[in-house]
Parts: structure tokens; sequence; C-alpha cells
């Protein structure tokens, strides 16, 4: 005689194979939710028998969730210790962010499926679960063995709950307990419920201190004069008259992550281009509450007038009060205010007004050629930089001969000499290039060598250079993005503008090539766009993928037919699947594959 509870089970484990087979199902046997559920992941075309989740394992360990969540995870470990059951806590998107497990056993199965820290259990990905149908339904739930969408999920059941912000009401994440299958465990969901009630009551207690620190802050500077103020918290901003009538949407985010940069170092000042083009020097202070860092409190100061503005040769960066130069370099004809692009403008300035010997790396494209051209134009000198390419040495004026080309070059004071890829001097010209690199720079020339990686130049040419500096990759200062769009769309033509919904995919593309890689992709889109503007549809198809792995040839024209299909559907899936002639299951799987994130559009 089967109990309860295995009948159940076994009704549930037929109705779901079914429904797998699109077969009738018996009426009441599956709850309403589970159903619905079960039908959004057969819809994704979801895996049944295996789990394949995205992983990011870095992840802010300090969020608000995460140390209100680390008390009551704490606590209930203790009371786990033992027992077959595990306390799981994910943000919002399904990112898991801690988890508690009572036994080893239990621990190595949730290993094994992928529940864990850094992995993501949402809906879209795992197929019906507590954790997904919790955030994806924003109510609390029960998910039991064979009610899982994914047949490695069935020895367990779960209960979760959403997190929410008790001020806003917005969900930022769940509470799943999960354990063995067994017999009932009416508990868990009451268990659940009040986990959740704990963290976000600590949550609340944070965001109040959090909030108050911030008011006290903002009062204090706006009581005095009526300079433009911004307070920027995690979900507060506060800004008085000045600031507001200048400032939009746009801004505020720029100018967090610009103080996020710089917050740490009291009293900062540093100049920031705002998303209207116009510019203003920030000085900006965290605020601190007694529950750790409340957010930041801006001081701004806008230069409108060309007299406020920055002159490059005389007053070229603002510094910090400790005497630390911080602000931006600006060189000639070049944008970017990132404090690495800064710091490397300065360098190259400082070494070329003193012609010292400068060896530049940095990924392809980055600008370690035009850093060095408009650093050279800025001393005055009006001859330009005369490159020669160890990589190619056929390409300069002397033959193959690289020594005899590096000793043809114009030499003497206002004159510069650049040694591309430097570590590609060949073994047997290495000593003939050095001399040919110190006769230059006695005679007055300015050496720069470039190169892609730090290492892999050999001592006898190393020793020729007295400074070392690198250049960022474009990845690695994507604040200064929309400064290079503008810049390198007015090298293309006049009237040549990039609509906003154009320019996310540019900053989720990770960019190998670099600037060089950005203003190919922009002269193609130009070339291409049918209106004034470049819009969505004129950017190649790569960029409209999230997907980091390397795609075969074959891969690569799939999601590019996907994307131009999608594209000419005006984002509309099931037409798009219709003229492809495959099924919305698996447009909408191979979206997912490919990290396809078109908008949709109608
Ligand atoms: N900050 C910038 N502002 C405007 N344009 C830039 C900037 N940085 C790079 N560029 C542009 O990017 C392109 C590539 O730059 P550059 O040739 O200097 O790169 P590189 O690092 O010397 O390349 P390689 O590694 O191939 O030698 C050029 O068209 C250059 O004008």
């Amino acid at each position: 005689m089967l109990s309860d509870s295995t009948a159940r089970d076994r009704n549930i484990a037929r109705a779901r194979l079914k429904f797998l087979e699109n077969a009738e199902l018996p009426a009441a046997i599956v709850p309403e939710g589970i159903l619905n559920s079960w039908q959004r992941s057969k819809y994704l075309g979801i895996g049944t028998d295996e789990v394949v989740v995205p992983y990011q394992p870095d992840y802010d360990r300090e969020s608000r969730l995460v140390r209100a969540a680390t008390p009551v995870l704490d606590r209930l470990e203790q009371a786990l210790t033992g027992s077959d059951a595990s306390v799981i806590v994910t943000d919002r998107n399904g990112w898991v962010r801690d988890r508690r497990v009572g036994e080893k056993r239990l621990s190595a199965h949730l290993d094994r499926v992928h529940l864990a820290p850094g992995f993501n259990y949402a809906e879209q990905f795992v197929g019906t679960n507590g954790i997904g149908v919790a955030l994806e339904e924003r109510r609390p739930n029960v998910v039991l063995g064979t009610e899982h969408f994914n047949e490695r999920l069935q020895g367990v059941s779960c209960a979760a709950a959403p997190i929410r912000n008790s001020v806003t009401g917005r969900v930022e994440g769940a509470m799943n307990l999960t354990c063995w299958n067994g017999p009932a465990r009416p508990l868990m969901a009451a268990l659940v419920q009040e986990a959740v009630e704990d963290i976000e009551r600590v949550m609340y207690e944070f965001s109040s201190a959090h909030q108050r620190a911030l008011l006290e802050a903002f009062q204090q500077v706006t009581h005095y004069g009526d300079r433009p103020v911004l307070c920027l918290g995690q979900d507060l901003v506060l800004a008085n008259t000045a600031a507001s009538a200048r400032l939009t949407g746009d801004d505020h985010r720029l100018l967090h992550e610009a103080a996020a940069e710089f917050g740490h170092a009291p009293r900062t000042r540093r100049e920031v281009r705002l998303t209207g083009g116009q510019h203003a020097v920030m000085r900006c202070r965290q605020v601190d509450s007694p529950a750790g860092a409340a957010g930041y409190l801006l001081e701004l100061a806008f230069t409108d007038h060309p007299a406020d503005r920055p002159d490059p040769r005389t007053r070229p960066g603002t510094r910090t009060e400790a005497g630390a130069a911080v602000g931006p370099w600006p060189l000639p004809g070049l944008v970017g205010t990132d404090p690495a692009w800064n710091a490397v403008s300065r360098t190259v300035s400082r070494c070329a007004r003193a012609r010292t010997p400068l060896l530049l790396h940095g990924e392809p494209g980055t600008g370690k050629a035009t850093l060095v051209r408009a650093a050279h134009a800025l001393t005055g000198a009006a001859s330009a930089p005369v490159v020669v390419d160890a990589a190619v040495p056929g390409a300069a004026d002397a033959g193959h001969d690289l020594p005899a080309a590096l000793r043809a070059a114009p030499a003497g004071p206002g004159r510069v000499l650049v040694l591309r890829n430097v570590d590609a001097v060949p073994p047997e010209d290495e000593a003939a290039v050095a001399g040919a690199l110190e006769a230059a720079t006695a005679q007055g020339t300015w050496l720069v060598g470039t190169l892609q990686g730090a290492l892999g130049v050999p001592e006898a040419l190393r020793n020729r250079f007295l400074e070392v500096a690198e250049v960022p990759a474009l990845r690695h200062r994507l604040a200064d993005l929309p400064a290079l769009v503008d810049c390198l769309l007015r090298r293309i033509g006049p009237g040549v503008e990039c609509a906003p919904e154009a320019v996310a995919p540019l900053r989720r593309h990770d960019w190998p090539g670099n600037v060089r890689e950005l203003s190919l992709v922009l002269s193609r889109a130009a070339a291409a766009r049918r209106t004034y503007r470049i819009e969505l549809g004129d950017l190649p198809p790569s960029l409209h993928s999230a997907g980091s792995r390397s795609l075969s040839v074959w891969e690569a024209s799939e999601r590019d037919t996907l994307v131009q299909a999608l594209l000419e559907a005006d984002g509309n899936k099931l037409l798009a699947a219709q003229r492809l002639g495959i099924s919305r299951t698996t447009i909408y799987r191979k979206m997912r594959a490919y990290g396809i994130t078109l908008p949709a559009r109608g």
C-alpha cells in the first residue's frame, strides 16, 4: 500500500511526462502554479535531464542583501547542523549568493546540480524550482520532488519566498529551503517566511540608517550656499534645485560611477563630462552610516564658460588636496576621463616634454601610437612621428633591414622615433637595434617603444627605455565609451549620430580590438545606416550577442542569421521563427545559447 505522498509523487511524475509529450492532462492533479511554471519552462526550451546554468564567480560579497542575510543564515546554519536541509539566498536575478547545508551528502548533491554560490537558478535556466518560481511569480511557493521540471532536481523538495525591500516593495532576492524528499513538511514554508522577514528587517535597518546619514550630509552642505549638490545612495537620490535643473537620470548614473571610483579619496576633485556634453567639476566624498557605506555626496561646479575649462598646457589636471594629480589630462584630438587613461596621458606627456625614452604597452588598438602623436604635438614639435614596425620591417624605407631602418629615421630634438612591436625584434638584430636606438636618443630624438604585453622585451632593448606605462583596454574604461563614440563619429563626418538604444550593445561588447575596433564598427554602421543616425539594426550581429565563448564558423553564421531575422522582424520572435522555418521553442533556446539580447518591439 503506497503512502499518500508517494502516490501523489507518482501521479505528478506521470502527469509531467504526459505534459512533456503534449498529451491531455488529467484535471486537478498538478497545482496551478506548478503547471504555469512547467509551461513557461517548456516554452523556453529548457532541458529536462541536465542542469546547464550560467556561472559568475565575481560578485559583490558586501552587497546589502548579502550583509543582511549573513546573520540570519549564520543562525539557521547552527539550527540545521546534522539535518538534511539547506538554506540558500539568491539575488533578484536568481544568482546564488550564499548557501548553508546541514549535512555532507546533501551538500555534494547540491554541488552536482550547481545549486551553489556563483550559479544562477532563475526559472529561465533551470525550469520549475522554488527559487525560480518565487522570483518569476513574486510569491512564496513550495516545489516538491517530481514537480521540478528538471529530473536531476527531483530528489529534493524546496520552499522559497521573495525577499523585498520593505520601503519600495522591490524584490531584492529570494530565500530557499531545500531538503531531501520525504514525508510532507508543513513547517518548511513557515520557516522560510520567518527567515525572509528577519532579512527584510535587517535590510530596512540598513537602509534607514543609510538614508538618515545621507539626509544629514545633504542638509549640512545645502544649508550654506546654493551650489549644485547631489546625494546618491542605493535607493535614494537627493538633489537641490541647482543640481536637478542641470542633471538628467543618465547623469545620475554617470556621476554615481565616477563617485564610486573616487568617493574613497575624501575631497577629491575631478572633471566629468555629462551626457549632454557639458563639463562639471565634481567634488566628492563617501557618506558613511553606522551600517556601512551609505552613498556619496557630490558638490558640482559647471564649467560652461570656455574660460573655466582647464587649459591643457597650463592647468592640465586638478589635484587632490594631498597633492596627487587625479583630474583629466586632455591631449589634442583625444577623449577620455578614465583614471587609468588620465594617468597614462600624463606620463606620455611628461616623457614627451623631457624626451624620456618610454616603453608603452597595451592591447592592440588601445591608442598607443595616437597618444604618442598627441603628446609629441603638444610639445610644439612640427614633425610627425616616424614609426618603424619590428613585426613588418619591410614596410620601413630601408627594406627588410630593421637596424638600418632605425638608423635612417630623421633624428634630433623635435623628432620622435616609435619602434612598434618591440618584442618582435629578431634575436640576431637585438644588439644592432639597441645600438641604433641609443644613437637616436643621443641625438635628442624622443624614443618610444610599443608592444602588446609588458613582458617579452629582451634585456638589451628593455634597457634603452627609462619609463614603462600601460594603456588601458577599452573594456576597462567603458565610462569613456559615449565620449569616444561622439569623437569617432565626428571623424566619420558631420551630422552622423548614434541612437541612444544603439549605445547599450556597444557597452556590453568586450572590444578585443579596442578603440580601433570601435572605430571600424562605427564606420561600417554609418555606411549601412538608413537614416541620419546609427540605429540598433545597423550594428553588426556580433554586437547583439553577449556570449563570451568563441564560436565556430558555423555557430557564428547561425547566430548572425538569427540576429538578422530578429532585426527584420522588428524583434518579433514568433515572426522571426516562422521566417527561419524553426519553432518558437528553438528560437528562444538559441537566443539564450548565443546570449542574443535584442529588445522586443511590439
Ligand atoms: N582616446 C582616444 N580618443 C580618440 N581616438 C582614439 C583614442 N584612443 C585611440 N583612438 C583611435 O583608435 C585607433 C587606434 O589607435 P592606435 O593606432 O594609436 O592604437 P595602438 O595601440 O597604437 O595599436 P597597435 O597595438 O596596433 O599598435 C586610432 O584611429 C586612434 O585615433
